[in-house]
């Protein structure tokens, strides 16, 4: 990716400003640590560099060495974290609208009108250089069109992106009064400019113990994610505990126990690291660990939590191909459900196996009523209950999972087709983007449409239309996945199905 001098320059600008906030790669005590000054002044160069990765979250952190797993790389220090607090105690008019008073507004809604706020300062805002580098649009579901929320097809993601923008909307109308009274510029008011601040929010703070809204962490939001296990070969137990670091995760209360385990743990030594970042309470620092040893120029990530690709779509605007963490919930019927069971545990993993519940409750489910007692135990210890239960059992996901196929649009073949034509849209010079595919036509032309094109030749596209181009490859990406896993659960019922057909030894229990 080609970057201008401008851009170049505005990033030097802004290592240098954190920098003199006391922003390092390399904190005093730190075995890497050099008394030399870089020049130009710059936070990087030590342990990490600025670098760009076109197919894992664009700008991101690199080595800039060999690093080893639990090494402390950066720390941010408090008076460095753009919190509402800090926004607020050094703006008048902020403060006089919030003091003795109790805007009735949530802390994520108090800090996008913080962040707006601070962005209508322009060149005056002492986060000038900071706000700078933030990106201009965001591909979260909030930000989704009509036309791009139908091309995810299914009803649960349709239903989750309307949802964003429902919320979205009633958040910015009762924040609008407060930004009215203070005084914001009309740009400042629209819609546009809160889901800009809203999604700010939500792809960029780091939880912190003293504000559920989280903080702005310049630098330290430059890393981008890798899933809780994906990169890093740790114990159960440490893997279990990186779910709640990081980026703004779902549960403060997890991270707050957490963090008082850190607490009592050395920066440096011999323990092991139980997570890759967190705001450290004795130090007043926001600090950041290795979560592996990385080779020099390789892209240091962060575990911003455990997500499926909706919820990363949703929260962060990205999906990953391979998400370990990737599911497909499975609703049943009344008379298959049973109350042992969280709808959150039943569901299809992204090798196309059934979860452990969604698997025990279909084989209770097809045990006889008056037989359920008398195998509950077996089926909650996840034991198969005979052949022909398990068949049954199987059966019925590959009917669930052909139904839920029968349901979407498009085939996994016409949505390939689609994508590689939509990145050729992209790449392409006008002219090699000869021939539609005819399976593509009418959502090729539904895109057109929504964008205001004349014709799919037209596509000479305005920036609008490139943002949307972005965000419908991300909704064919989804549910391609989504179509790719129910295909291989399919195969593995299907499987299973044809060797239990046929073996010839009686099943030990044959009363289920
Ligand atoms: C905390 S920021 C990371 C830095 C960001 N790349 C930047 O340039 O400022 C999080 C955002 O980075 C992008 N991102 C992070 N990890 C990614 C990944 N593995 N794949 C694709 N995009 C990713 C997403 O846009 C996400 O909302």
């Amino acid at each position: 990716m080609e970057h201008s001098v401008e851009e170049e320059q505005s990033l030097q600008n802004f290592l240098t400003w954190a920098a003199e906030l006391g922003i390092t790669d390399s904190p005093p005590n730190h075995p890497k640590s050099s008394p030399q000054p870089s020049n130009p002044p710059s936070c990087l160069g030590k342990s990490l560099t600025v670098s760009h990765f076109p197919n894992s979250g664009g700008r991101g952190l690199a080595a800039a060495r060999h690093l080893t797993k639990h090494e402390l790389l950066l720390t941010v220090p408090k008076s460095a974290l753009i919190t509402a607090e800090n926004l607020v105690s050094m703006d008048n008019k902020l403060l006089c609208c919030f003091f003795g008073k109790n805007p009735n507004l949530s802390s994520t809604q108090i800090l996008s009108v913080c962040l707006l706020a601070e962005m209508g300062k322009g060149r005056s805002s002492r986060w000038h250089t900071y706000l700078r580098q933030l990106p201009r649009s965001y591909d979260t579901l909030v930000g989704f069109t009509r036309f791009e929320t139908q091309a995810l097809q299914v009803d649960d993601a349709i239903w989750a992106a309307e949802k964003a923008i429902s919320n979205a909307e009633s958040e910015w109308k009762e924040a609008l009064s407060l930004m009215r009274e203070l005084e914001f510029q009309r740009q400042l008011l629209t819609f546009r400019s809160w889901l800009w601040a809203s999604a700010t929010i939500s792809t960029r703070t780091m939880h912190i113990p003293w504000d559920e809204a989280g903080c702005l962490c310049p630098v330290g939001d430059f890393f981008n994610y890798a899933a809780p296990g994906e990169d890093s070969i740790g114990s159960a137990f440490e893997d279990s505990c990186m779910q709640f670091s990081s980026l703004q995760v779902s549960s403060s209360s997890k991270n707050e126990v957490l963090e008082r385990e850190l607490d009592t743990r050395p920066v440096e030594g011999h323990f092991r690291r139980l997570i890759d970042a967190g705001y450290e309470e004795d130090v007043g620092v926001y600090c950041f660990y290795a979560r592996r040893n990385y080779r020099k120029g390789e892209q240091v990530l962060l575990s911003y939590g455990t997500y499926t690709n909706l919820e990363l779509l949703e929260h962060y605007g990205f999906i990953l191909t391979t998400n370990p963490n990737e599911k497909i919930y499975i609703q049943l019927e009344p008379d298959v459900y049973s109350n042992s069971w969280t709808k959150e545990s039943l569901y299809i993993q992204p090798d196309g196996m059934p979860s452990y519940a969604l698997l025990c409750a279909l084989r209770l489910w097809a045990t006889p009523p008056n037989k359920r007692k008398s195998v509950g135990h077996l089926a909650y210890s996840g034991q198969q209950l005979s052949r022909e239960n398990e068949m049954h059992a199987m059966k019925w996901i590959e009917n669930k999972c052909c139904f839920l196929l029968d349901n979407v649009r498009s085939s996994i073949e016409e949505d390939i087709c689609l994508l590689d034509f939509a990145e050729k849209l992209q790449y392409s010079p006008l002219n090699e983007v000869k021939q539609m595919p005819l399976a593509c036509e009418v959502e090729v032309a539904a895109f057109a449409n929504a964008n205001g094109l004349r014709t799919v030749g037209e596509f000479s596209f305005s920036n609008k239309a490139k943002r949307s181009l972005e965000r419908w490859k991300l909704a064919i990406r989804w549910r391609l996945r989504y179509k790719q896993i129910l295909v291989d659960c399919i195969t593995h019922c299907t499987t299973t199905i044809d060797r239990l057909s046929s073996q010839q030894m009686p099943c030990p229990r044959t009363d289920v």
